[in-house]
Protein backbone atom coordinates (compact mmCIF):
# COMPACT_ATOMS: atom_id res chain seq x y z
CA UNK A 1 0.00 0.00 0.00
CA UNK A 2 1.02 3.61 -0.36
CA UNK A 3 2.00 5.26 2.15
CA UNK A 4 -1.10 8.19 2.91
CA UNK A 5 -0.49 11.43 3.12
CA UNK A 6 -0.58 12.97 6.31
CA UNK A 7 -4.41 14.79 6.27
CA UNK A 8 -5.16 10.84 5.82
CA UNK A 9 -5.04 10.42 9.83
CA UNK A 10 -7.50 13.11 10.52
CA UNK A 11 -9.61 13.97 7.30
CA UNK A 12 -12.72 12.00 7.24
CA UNK A 13 -13.13 9.31 5.05
CA UNK A 14 -16.61 10.13 4.25
CA UNK A 15 -19.10 12.49 6.20
CA UNK A 16 -22.81 13.63 5.08
CA UNK A 17 -23.41 17.28 5.90
CA UNK A 18 -26.50 18.27 6.22
CA UNK A 19 -28.18 15.21 4.74
CA UNK A 20 -32.02 15.13 3.65
CA UNK A 21 -33.80 12.36 2.40
CA UNK A 22 -37.13 11.93 0.91
CA UNK A 23 -38.57 8.52 -0.78
CA UNK A 24 -41.63 8.40 -3.10
CA UNK A 25 -44.72 7.23 -1.39
CA UNK A 26 -47.14 4.84 -3.78
CA UNK A 27 -49.56 7.79 -4.12
CA UNK A 28 -46.47 10.37 -5.49
CA UNK A 29 -46.45 12.39 -2.05
CA UNK A 30 -42.69 12.49 -0.54
CA UNK A 31 -42.24 10.36 2.71
CA UNK A 32 -39.30 12.32 4.80
CA UNK A 33 -36.97 9.54 5.99
CA UNK A 34 -33.67 11.25 7.18
CA UNK A 35 -33.21 15.50 8.08
CA UNK A 36 -30.14 17.31 8.63
CA UNK A 37 -27.88 14.61 9.05
CA UNK A 38 -24.43 15.28 9.91
CA UNK A 39 -22.21 12.70 10.28
CA UNK A 40 -18.44 12.16 9.64
CA UNK A 41 -16.57 8.44 9.95
CA UNK A 42 -13.08 9.35 10.87
CA UNK A 43 -10.14 7.11 10.60
CA UNK A 44 -9.49 4.59 12.70
CA UNK A 45 -13.00 4.17 14.47
CA UNK A 46 -16.00 1.79 15.09
CA UNK A 47 -19.11 4.12 14.71
CA UNK A 48 -22.66 2.81 15.84
CA UNK A 49 -25.81 4.06 14.34
CA UNK A 50 -28.67 3.02 16.92
CA UNK A 51 -32.08 3.97 16.60
CA UNK A 52 -35.57 2.67 16.20
CA UNK A 53 -36.71 0.74 12.99
CA UNK A 54 -37.52 3.26 10.34
CA UNK A 55 -35.23 5.66 11.80
CA UNK A 56 -33.10 5.44 8.49
CA UNK A 57 -30.17 3.52 9.70
CA UNK A 58 -30.43 1.35 6.63
CA UNK A 59 -30.26 4.75 4.61
CA UNK A 60 -28.00 6.53 5.68
CA UNK A 61 -25.42 3.63 5.02
CA UNK A 62 -26.45 3.26 1.62
CA UNK A 63 -26.38 7.02 1.04
CA UNK A 64 -22.81 6.78 2.52
CA UNK A 65 -22.00 3.52 0.15
CA UNK A 66 -23.57 6.09 -3.00
CA UNK A 67 -26.18 3.55 -3.65
CA UNK A 68 -28.56 6.46 -3.03
CA UNK A 69 -28.21 10.47 -3.82
CA UNK A 70 -29.80 11.77 -0.90
CA UNK A 71 -32.86 14.31 -1.91
CA UNK A 72 -30.70 17.05 -0.19
CA UNK A 73 -27.10 18.10 1.48
CA UNK A 74 -23.91 16.93 0.51
CA UNK A 75 -21.91 13.46 0.56
CA UNK A 76 -18.30 13.39 0.86
CA UNK A 77 -15.67 10.95 0.56
CA UNK A 78 -12.00 11.84 1.66
CA UNK A 79 -13.45 15.54 1.26
CA UNK A 80 -14.33 15.23 -1.78
CA UNK A 81 -18.39 15.19 -3.18
CA UNK A 82 -19.51 11.16 -3.99
CA UNK A 83 -20.12 10.85 -7.02
CA UNK A 84 -21.47 7.26 -8.04
CA UNK A 85 -20.05 4.39 -5.84
CA UNK A 86 -18.21 5.41 -2.52
CA UNK A 87 -14.84 2.41 -3.79
CA UNK A 88 -13.64 2.32 -0.22
CA UNK A 89 -16.84 0.44 1.22
CA UNK A 90 -17.98 -3.30 1.34
CA UNK A 91 -21.04 -4.03 3.44
CA UNK A 92 -21.84 -7.22 5.26
CA UNK A 93 -25.47 -7.19 4.93
CA UNK A 94 -28.18 -8.58 7.84
CA UNK A 95 -29.70 -11.37 5.03
CA UNK A 96 -26.20 -13.10 4.34
CA UNK A 97 -27.18 -11.69 0.30
CA UNK A 98 -25.53 -15.35 -0.91
CA UNK A 99 -25.86 -17.02 -3.84
CA UNK A 100 -27.42 -20.53 -3.11
CA UNK A 101 -25.65 -22.54 -6.33
CA UNK A 102 -22.33 -21.02 -5.54
CA UNK A 103 -19.52 -22.61 -2.79
CA UNK A 104 -18.36 -20.74 -0.33
CA UNK A 105 -15.60 -19.97 -1.91
CA UNK A 106 -17.34 -19.07 -5.00
CA UNK A 107 -19.31 -16.55 -2.98
CA UNK A 108 -16.14 -14.92 -2.04
CA UNK A 109 -14.65 -15.21 -5.30
CA UNK A 110 -17.77 -13.43 -7.60
CA UNK A 111 -17.28 -10.08 -5.50
CA UNK A 112 -13.62 -9.70 -6.36
CA UNK A 113 -14.16 -10.49 -10.23
CA UNK A 114 -16.82 -7.81 -9.54
CA UNK A 115 -14.12 -5.54 -8.16
CA UNK A 116 -11.85 -6.45 -11.39
CA UNK A 117 -9.10 -8.03 -9.67
CA UNK A 118 -6.85 -10.68 -11.91
CA UNK A 119 -8.19 -14.24 -11.73
CA UNK A 120 -4.80 -15.41 -9.69
CA UNK A 121 -4.99 -12.82 -6.86
CA UNK A 122 -8.91 -13.33 -6.52
CA UNK A 123 -8.34 -17.15 -5.64
CA UNK A 124 -5.91 -16.32 -3.08
CA UNK A 125 -7.65 -13.59 -1.72
CA UNK A 126 -10.98 -15.55 -1.13
CA UNK A 127 -8.74 -18.51 -0.09
CA UNK A 128 -7.29 -16.07 2.31
CA UNK A 129 -10.47 -14.43 3.61
CA UNK A 130 -12.16 -17.79 4.44
CA UNK A 131 -9.53 -18.85 6.58
CA UNK A 132 -9.52 -15.67 8.64
CA UNK A 133 -13.08 -16.04 9.27
CA UNK A 134 -12.51 -19.69 10.44
CA UNK A 135 -14.50 -21.33 7.19
CA UNK A 136 -11.30 -23.30 6.43
CA UNK A 137 -12.68 -26.67 5.41
CA UNK A 138 -16.18 -25.53 4.25
CA UNK A 139 -14.71 -24.50 0.74
CA UNK A 140 -17.11 -26.57 -1.37
CA UNK A 141 -19.64 -25.69 0.63
CA UNK A 142 -22.88 -24.81 -0.29
CA UNK A 143 -24.74 -22.07 1.70
CA UNK A 144 -27.71 -24.48 2.64
CA UNK A 145 -25.10 -26.51 4.52
CA UNK A 146 -24.11 -23.83 6.39
CA UNK A 147 -25.46 -22.37 10.10
CA UNK A 148 -26.85 -19.05 9.92
CA UNK A 149 -23.43 -17.79 12.13
CA UNK A 150 -21.16 -19.34 8.94
CA UNK A 151 -23.09 -17.61 6.69
CA UNK A 152 -22.84 -14.59 7.99
CA UNK A 153 -19.00 -15.45 8.30
CA UNK A 154 -18.78 -15.85 4.58
CA UNK A 155 -20.48 -12.62 4.43
CA UNK A 156 -17.79 -10.82 6.55
CA UNK A 157 -15.25 -12.71 4.58
CA UNK A 158 -16.65 -11.73 0.89
CA UNK A 159 -16.02 -7.79 2.90
CA UNK A 160 -12.66 -8.36 4.15
CA UNK A 161 -11.66 -9.94 1.03
CA UNK A 162 -12.06 -6.43 -0.38
CA UNK A 163 -9.81 -4.86 2.30
CA UNK A 164 -12.29 -2.23 1.98
CA UNK A 165 -11.30 1.16 3.96
CA UNK A 166 -14.75 1.43 5.10
CA UNK A 167 -16.95 -1.66 6.44
CA UNK A 168 -20.24 -0.94 6.63
CA UNK A 169 -22.57 -3.63 8.69
CA UNK A 170 -26.08 -3.37 8.50
CA UNK A 171 -27.66 -5.42 11.59
CA UNK A 172 -24.89 -7.89 10.67
CA UNK A 173 -25.55 -10.21 13.75
CA UNK A 174 -29.16 -10.07 14.36
CA UNK A 175 -30.02 -13.16 12.38
CA UNK A 176 -27.63 -15.48 14.55
CA UNK A 177 -28.15 -16.89 17.82
CA UNK A 178 -27.14 -14.85 20.87
CA UNK A 179 -23.62 -16.66 22.22
CA UNK A 180 -22.65 -16.87 17.80
CA UNK A 181 -23.27 -12.86 17.75
CA UNK A 182 -21.40 -12.24 20.59
CA UNK A 183 -18.11 -14.50 19.79
CA UNK A 184 -18.92 -12.78 15.66
CA UNK A 185 -18.49 -9.34 17.46
CA UNK A 186 -15.48 -10.01 18.52
CA UNK A 187 -13.90 -11.70 15.31
CA UNK A 188 -14.48 -8.69 13.72
CA UNK A 189 -13.23 -6.60 16.32
CA UNK A 190 -9.83 -8.87 16.19
CA UNK A 191 -9.46 -8.66 12.34
CA UNK A 192 -10.55 -4.86 11.85
CA UNK A 193 -7.18 -4.24 14.94
CA UNK A 194 -5.38 -6.46 12.54
CA UNK A 195 -6.36 -4.28 9.42
CA UNK A 196 -5.84 -1.45 11.62
CA UNK A 197 -2.49 -0.61 10.66
CA UNK A 198 -4.03 1.35 7.45
CA UNK A 199 -6.95 3.78 8.47
CA UNK A 200 -9.77 1.31 8.22
CA UNK A 201 -13.55 2.40 9.95
CA UNK A 202 -15.80 0.36 10.37
CA UNK A 203 -19.73 1.83 10.34
CA UNK A 204 -22.14 -0.40 12.09
CA UNK A 205 -26.22 -0.29 12.18
CA UNK A 206 -27.92 -2.13 14.99
CA UNK A 207 -30.56 -1.45 17.60
CA UNK A 208 -29.01 -3.81 20.22
CA UNK A 209 -27.75 -1.40 23.24
CA UNK A 210 -25.49 -3.65 24.34
CA UNK A 211 -24.01 -4.72 21.03
CA UNK A 212 -23.17 -0.68 20.03
CA UNK A 213 -21.58 -0.58 23.56
CA UNK A 214 -19.62 -3.17 22.98
CA UNK A 215 -18.44 -2.26 19.43
CA UNK A 216 -18.83 1.53 18.79
CA UNK A 217 -15.77 4.68 19.98
CA UNK A 218 -18.82 6.61 18.80
CA UNK A 219 -22.66 5.97 18.92
CA UNK A 220 -24.85 8.05 17.13
CA UNK A 221 -28.52 7.91 18.65
CA UNK A 222 -30.97 8.43 16.25
CA UNK A 223 -34.85 9.54 16.64
CA UNK A 224 -37.95 8.52 14.06
CA UNK A 225 -40.33 10.03 11.74
CA UNK A 226 -38.07 11.69 10.33
CA UNK A 227 -34.74 10.28 11.26
CA UNK A 228 -32.70 12.88 13.14
CA UNK A 229 -29.54 12.79 14.79
CA UNK A 230 -30.69 13.00 19.19
CA UNK A 231 -27.28 12.13 20.23
CA UNK A 232 -23.64 11.01 19.46
CA UNK A 233 -22.03 9.58 22.66
CA UNK A 234 -18.39 9.07 22.74
CA UNK A 235 -17.60 5.74 24.39
CA UNK A 236 -14.21 5.73 25.63
CA UNK A 237 -14.34 1.91 27.45
CA UNK A 238 -10.98 0.28 27.14
CA UNK A 239 -10.74 -2.76 24.79
CA UNK A 240 -11.41 -5.57 24.59
CA UNK A 241 -14.49 -4.85 26.46
CA UNK A 242 -16.40 -7.41 28.01
CA UNK A 243 -20.23 -7.40 28.20
CA UNK A 244 -20.38 -8.04 32.00
CA UNK A 245 -17.87 -5.90 33.39
CA UNK A 246 -19.61 -2.96 35.61
CA UNK A 247 -18.54 -0.09 33.10
CA UNK A 248 -19.74 -1.69 30.46
CA UNK A 249 -23.33 -2.04 32.27
CA UNK A 250 -23.32 1.44 33.47
CA UNK A 251 -22.64 2.75 29.26
CA UNK A 252 -25.62 0.80 28.20
CA UNK A 253 -27.76 2.48 31.31
CA UNK A 254 -26.87 5.76 30.24
CA UNK A 255 -27.80 5.03 27.26
CA UNK A 256 -30.78 3.92 27.72
CA UNK A 257 -31.46 6.74 30.06
CA UNK A 258 -30.54 9.02 26.91
CA UNK A 259 -32.82 7.02 24.82
CA UNK A 260 -36.05 7.00 27.00
CA UNK A 261 -35.62 10.47 27.58
CA UNK A 262 -35.99 11.39 23.75
CA UNK A 263 -38.71 8.47 23.18
CA UNK A 264 -40.71 9.15 26.22
CA UNK A 265 -40.31 12.52 27.35
CA UNK A 266 -41.60 12.97 31.13
CA UNK A 267 -45.10 14.51 31.04
CA UNK A 268 -45.45 18.33 31.37
CA UNK A 269 -45.77 20.02 35.01
CA UNK A 270 -49.35 19.49 36.88
CA UNK A 271 -49.66 23.55 35.78
CA UNK A 272 -49.34 22.87 32.31
CA UNK A 273 -52.04 20.22 32.01
CA UNK A 274 -52.34 18.35 28.27
CA UNK A 275 -55.84 18.46 26.94
CA UNK A 276 -57.71 15.79 27.83
CA UNK A 277 -58.40 15.26 24.29
CA UNK A 278 -56.74 16.31 20.79
CA UNK A 279 -58.71 18.58 19.50
CA UNK A 280 -61.39 17.15 16.93
CA UNK A 281 -59.68 18.75 13.75
CA UNK A 282 -56.37 17.24 14.17
CA UNK A 283 -55.18 13.80 13.28
CA UNK A 284 -52.25 12.29 14.86
CA UNK A 285 -49.71 9.53 13.46
CA UNK A 286 -50.67 6.02 14.88
CA UNK A 287 -47.98 3.45 15.73
CA UNK A 288 -47.73 0.42 13.94
CA UNK A 289 -48.88 -1.65 17.45
CA UNK A 290 -51.35 -4.07 17.70
CA UNK A 291 -54.12 -4.27 20.35
CA UNK A 292 -53.06 -7.31 21.98
CA UNK A 293 -49.11 -6.04 22.19
CA UNK A 294 -50.86 -2.81 24.07
CA UNK A 295 -52.95 -5.41 26.01
CA UNK A 296 -50.00 -7.36 26.78
CA UNK A 297 -47.85 -4.27 28.32
CA UNK A 298 -51.09 -3.62 30.52
CA UNK A 299 -51.35 -7.72 32.09
CA UNK A 300 -47.59 -7.30 32.44
CA UNK A 301 -47.64 -4.18 34.41
CA UNK A 302 -50.77 -4.79 36.16
CA UNK A 303 -48.90 -8.63 37.60
CA UNK A 304 -45.90 -6.26 38.74
CA UNK A 305 -48.08 -4.32 40.55
CA UNK A 306 -49.04 -1.16 38.18
CA UNK A 307 -45.12 -0.21 37.16
CA UNK A 308 -41.72 -1.32 35.81
CA UNK A 309 -38.70 0.29 34.54
CA UNK A 310 -38.75 0.52 31.22
CA UNK A 311 -35.13 -1.50 30.03
CA UNK A 312 -36.32 -4.42 32.18
CA UNK A 313 -39.72 -5.00 30.90
CA UNK A 314 -37.82 -4.97 27.69
CA UNK A 315 -35.47 -7.67 28.87
CA UNK A 316 -37.97 -9.83 30.43
CA UNK A 317 -40.08 -9.54 27.58
CA UNK A 318 -37.38 -10.54 25.49
CA UNK A 319 -38.65 -7.48 23.14
CA UNK A 320 -35.99 -5.34 21.09
CA UNK A 321 -35.58 -1.93 23.58
CA UNK A 322 -37.21 -0.30 20.65
CA UNK A 323 -39.85 -2.37 19.92
CA UNK A 324 -40.92 -2.13 23.55
CA UNK A 325 -40.42 1.54 23.65
CA UNK A 326 -42.76 1.71 20.67
CA UNK A 327 -45.71 -0.48 22.29
CA UNK A 328 -45.38 1.75 25.93
CA UNK A 329 -45.38 5.13 23.54
CA UNK A 330 -48.65 3.48 21.98
CA UNK A 331 -50.19 2.44 25.41
CA UNK A 332 -49.45 6.22 26.78
CA UNK A 333 -50.75 7.95 23.67
CA UNK A 334 -54.28 6.36 24.58
CA UNK A 335 -53.52 7.58 28.31
CA UNK A 336 -53.23 3.87 29.71
CA UNK A 337 -50.10 4.49 31.12
CA UNK A 338 -48.10 7.12 32.11
CA UNK A 339 -44.04 7.21 32.08
CA UNK A 340 -42.21 9.26 34.75
CA UNK A 341 -38.60 9.00 33.88
CA UNK A 342 -37.90 5.22 32.86
CA UNK A 343 -40.90 3.81 34.77
CA UNK A 344 -43.96 2.90 33.07
CA UNK A 345 -46.95 3.15 35.29
CA UNK A 346 -50.59 1.93 35.15
CA UNK A 347 -53.07 5.03 34.56
CA UNK A 348 -56.29 4.03 37.63
CA UNK A 349 -58.50 3.45 34.10
CA UNK A 350 -56.07 1.10 32.94
CA UNK A 351 -56.49 -0.94 36.50
CA UNK A 352 -60.40 -1.14 35.77
CA UNK A 353 -59.86 -2.21 32.19
CA UNK A 354 -57.84 -5.36 33.61
CA UNK A 355 -60.49 -5.97 36.41
CA UNK A 356 -63.08 -5.94 33.73
CA UNK A 357 -64.67 -8.24 31.70
CA UNK A 358 -64.79 -8.72 27.93
CA UNK A 359 -67.49 -6.44 27.16
CA UNK A 360 -66.05 -3.95 29.84
CA UNK A 361 -62.71 -3.89 28.31
CA UNK A 362 -64.56 -3.23 24.82
CA UNK A 363 -66.32 -0.25 26.39
CA UNK A 364 -62.92 1.37 28.00
CA UNK A 365 -60.82 0.46 25.01
CA UNK A 366 -63.94 2.52 23.05
CA UNK A 367 -63.43 5.22 25.67
CA UNK A 368 -60.27 5.75 25.17
CA UNK A 369 -59.39 5.84 21.48
CA UNK A 370 -62.30 8.25 20.65
CA UNK A 371 -60.19 10.49 22.45
CA UNK A 372 -57.87 10.91 19.83
CA UNK A 373 -58.36 12.80 17.23
CA UNK A 374 -58.10 10.52 14.42
CA UNK A 375 -60.87 8.35 16.16
CA UNK A 376 -63.49 10.84 16.25
CA UNK A 377 -62.85 12.57 13.13
CA UNK A 378 -63.09 9.53 11.02
CA UNK A 379 -66.39 8.12 13.39
CA UNK A 380 -67.90 11.14 11.93
CA UNK A 381 -67.24 11.15 8.62
CA UNK A 382 -68.50 7.88 8.65
CA UNK A 383 -71.59 9.10 10.17
CA UNK A 384 -72.24 11.82 7.37
CA UNK A 385 -72.18 8.39 4.84
CA UNK A 386 -75.43 7.33 3.79
CA UNK A 387 -74.40 4.12 4.85
CA UNK A 388 -72.19 4.57 7.42
CA UNK A 389 -69.32 3.43 5.69
CA UNK A 390 -66.24 4.39 3.70
CA UNK A 391 -63.99 2.44 1.26
CA UNK A 392 -60.35 1.65 2.20
CA UNK A 393 -59.23 4.09 -0.48
CA UNK A 394 -61.46 6.89 1.23
CA UNK A 395 -60.13 6.35 4.65
CA UNK A 396 -56.38 5.87 2.89
CA UNK A 397 -57.35 9.73 1.08
CA UNK A 398 -58.46 10.90 4.18
CA UNK A 399 -55.13 9.98 6.25
CA UNK A 400 -52.78 11.34 3.27
CA UNK A 401 -54.84 14.60 3.28
CA UNK A 402 -53.80 15.45 6.92
CA UNK A 403 -51.17 13.65 7.54
CA UNK A 404 -49.11 13.80 4.11
CA UNK A 405 -45.69 12.77 5.44
CA UNK A 406 -46.67 9.56 7.07
CA UNK A 407 -46.48 5.72 5.97
CA UNK A 408 -50.89 5.98 5.57
CA UNK A 409 -51.01 2.43 4.86
CA UNK A 410 -49.40 1.24 8.25
CA UNK A 411 -51.69 3.82 10.00
CA UNK A 412 -54.97 2.51 8.58
CA UNK A 413 -54.15 -1.03 9.62
CA UNK A 414 -53.69 0.64 13.26
CA UNK A 415 -56.76 2.38 12.96
CA UNK A 416 -58.60 -0.78 11.69
CA UNK A 417 -57.12 -3.00 14.53
CA UNK A 418 -57.68 -0.77 17.49
CA UNK A 419 -60.99 0.37 16.21
CA UNK A 420 -62.28 -2.89 15.33
CA UNK A 421 -61.14 -3.97 19.33
CA UNK A 422 -63.48 -1.01 21.03
CA UNK A 423 -66.47 -1.94 18.04
CA UNK A 424 -65.96 1.93 17.01
CA UNK A 425 -66.09 -0.13 13.52
CA UNK A 426 -66.09 -2.69 11.31
CA UNK A 427 -63.66 -3.76 8.49
CA UNK A 428 -64.88 -5.94 5.78
CA UNK A 429 -61.55 -6.85 4.20
CA UNK A 430 -62.77 -8.41 0.84
CA UNK A 431 -65.40 -5.47 0.17
CA UNK A 432 -62.34 -4.02 1.81
CA UNK A 433 -65.13 -1.16 3.37
CA UNK A 434 -64.98 0.27 7.14
CA UNK A 435 -68.38 0.85 8.73
CA UNK A 436 -69.36 1.59 12.25
CA UNK A 437 -71.16 -1.01 14.03
N1 LIG B 1 -36.73 2.26 -1.44
C1 LIG B 1 -37.62 2.76 -0.59
N2 LIG B 1 -38.77 3.33 -1.03
C2 LIG B 1 -39.67 3.85 -0.16
N3 LIG B 1 -39.51 3.87 1.17
C3 LIG B 1 -38.40 3.31 1.68
C4 LIG B 1 -37.39 2.72 0.82
N4 LIG B 1 -36.39 2.25 1.61
C5 LIG B 1 -36.75 2.52 2.89
N5 LIG B 1 -37.95 3.15 2.92
C6 LIG B 1 -38.64 3.66 4.12
O1 LIG B 1 -37.75 4.57 4.73
C7 LIG B 1 -37.81 4.46 6.15
C8 LIG B 1 -36.42 4.22 6.69
O2 LIG B 1 -35.96 2.94 6.26
P1 LIG B 1 -34.57 2.32 6.72
O3 LIG B 1 -34.53 0.91 6.24
O4 LIG B 1 -33.46 3.22 6.35
O5 LIG B 1 -34.73 2.35 8.30
P2 LIG B 1 -33.94 1.54 9.43
O6 LIG B 1 -33.75 2.49 10.55
O7 LIG B 1 -32.73 0.90 8.85
O8 LIG B 1 -35.03 0.45 9.81
P3 LIG B 1 -34.86 -1.06 10.33
O9 LIG B 1 -34.15 -0.99 11.63
O10 LIG B 1 -36.30 -1.51 10.46
O11 LIG B 1 -34.11 -1.81 9.25
C9 LIG B 1 -38.82 3.35 6.44
O12 LIG B 1 -40.07 3.97 6.70
C10 LIG B 1 -38.87 2.57 5.16
O13 LIG B 1 -40.16 1.99 5.01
Amino acid sequence: MDPRPDSSLTEPLCELRGVSHDFTQPNGAPLPVLRDIHLQVRPNEVVCLLGPSGCGKSTILRILAGLIRPSRGEVLAHGQPLTGLNPGVAIVFQSFALYPWMTVIQNVEVVLQAAGLPRAAVHERAAHAVRIVGLNGFEAAYPRELSGGMKQRVGMARAFSLDPELLFMDEPFSQVDALTAESLRAEVLDLWAAKHRRSSSILMVSHDIKEVVYMADRIVVLGAHPGVVRAVVENTLPRPRDYRSPELLRMVDRLHDTITGHELPDAPAPSAPRPAESPASSMEPLPTVSTSQVVGLLEYLGARGGSEDVFRMATDTAQEFGKALNVVKAAEMLEWVDTPKRTVVLAPIARDFLDADVPGRKALWRRQVLRLGIFRQLQSVLEQQPRKALRREQVLELIVLHMPFEDYERIFDTLVRWGRFGDVWAYDEELETLSLQ
